[in-house]
């Protein structure tokens, strides 16, 4: 479905040094320097699968999707999508991407989201049944009745986002490539974008990639991450692996009658935040249920629960190994 082979894309940029004297100077001799922003990246990712992408700023993301979505011309490797070389960007294969950038417009800004959406049928000539049954959905499905006769540019960000969706979406493209598309949104918005992807993939299996620096994304929609660093691939499989590799330790939180004296943790684990009777522990992965067994049988014990650190502390652990 997406295959990817050593693939690299460099940018050549021009230096400029600062002070006017460098940029007179520059006018005459132009200092260039190459940024690998993609070095060597391979991976596959299969029909239905979705994939989270992850990395901090500057790790090479965007130009990855870009280059999978045919907007950029690899400087080497293979890419292959739905049996398609990306940048000769043929109809056959547009037809059947969709990419969506949380921080660009894809609809027409000026039209109510109705005609923005009858702008893009135009554009992937999707036939009026087939049309009207993808818009009804995503209406549904996004909660949209009542924006589709506003302008796109007076929409709410959480409420343009949604539209964006619904737009990027009328031609049921089967590989769906997401940049941020939760890029700025409340916590209610996140929330409500997450559930529609979620809800989306279920009924038509859709294969995903998606990018976001907000781990809930990830964690709500992606059993499978790749981690990129400076251009590189970090890691490739499962979230709970990577949790697994970088994560020693688990998070065990008591809540007790009472508050106990330090001591008490001496043997059990390392107490990481103690707030009056409520101790959160930091316990070696493969010791947690045994000492949980314990806390219960030796302490005045309320309640136990056990989880993992957070997801960006352990990616931040994948980049300080790397
Ligand atoms: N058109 C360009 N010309 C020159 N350099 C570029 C260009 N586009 C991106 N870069 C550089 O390539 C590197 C990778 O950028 P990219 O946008 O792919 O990263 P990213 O992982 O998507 O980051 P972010 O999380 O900040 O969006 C960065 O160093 C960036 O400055």
């Amino acid at each position: 479905m997406i295959e990817v082979r050593d693939l690299a894309k460099h940018y050549r940029v021009h230096r400029r040094q600062p002070g006017l004297a460098a940029s007179l100077r520059s006018l005459v001799r132009r200092e260039h320097v190459t940024v690998r922003a993609v070095e060597r990246v391979s991976f596959t990712i299969s029909a239905g699968e979705v994939v989270g992408f992850l990395g901090p700023n500057g790790a090479g993301k965007t130009t990855t999707l870009k280059c999978l979505t045919g907007l950029l011309h690899p400087t080497a490797g293979a890419v292959r999508v739905l049996g398609h070389t990306p940048h000769r960007r043929e109809s056959a294969f547009l037809r059947r991407i969709s990419l969506v950038m949380g921080q660009r417009n894809g609809l027409f800004w000026d039209l109510p989201a109705a005609d923005a959406f009858e702008v893009n049928r135009a554009v992937y000539g999707i036939a009026e049944g087939p049309y009207r049954a993808a818009l009804d959905e995503l209406v549904d499905l996004l909660g949209l009745a009542e924006l589709l006769g506003r302008q796109v540019r007076v929409l709410s960000l959480g409420e343009r986002m949604r539209c964006e969706l619904a737009g990027a979406l009328l031609h049921r493209p089967d590989v769906l490539f997401l940049d941020e598309p939760t890029l700025g949104l409340d916590v209610n918005g996140q929330a409500a974008v997450r559930a529609f992807l979620r809800d989306y993939n279920d009924r038509h299996g859709a294969t995903v990639l998606l990018t976001s620096h907000y781990m809930g994304d990830v964690t709500a929609l992606a059993r499978r991450v790749l981690v990129v660093d400076r251009g590189t691939l970090r890691f490739d499989g499962d979230l709970a692996a990577l949790v697994e590799a970088h994560s020693p330790h688990r998070l065990v939180r008591v809540t007790l009658r009472a508050p106990v004296p330090a001591a008490t943790w001496a043997g059990l684990g390392e107490p990481v935040t103690v707030d009056g009777a409520v101790v959160t522990l930091a316990v070696p992965r493969a010791e947690t249920a045994a000492v949980a067994g314990r806390l219960l049988a030796t302490l005045p014990v309320e309640d136990v629960a056990i989880e993992d650190p957070p997801i960006e502390e352990i990616i931040r652990a994948v980049f300080a190994h790397a």
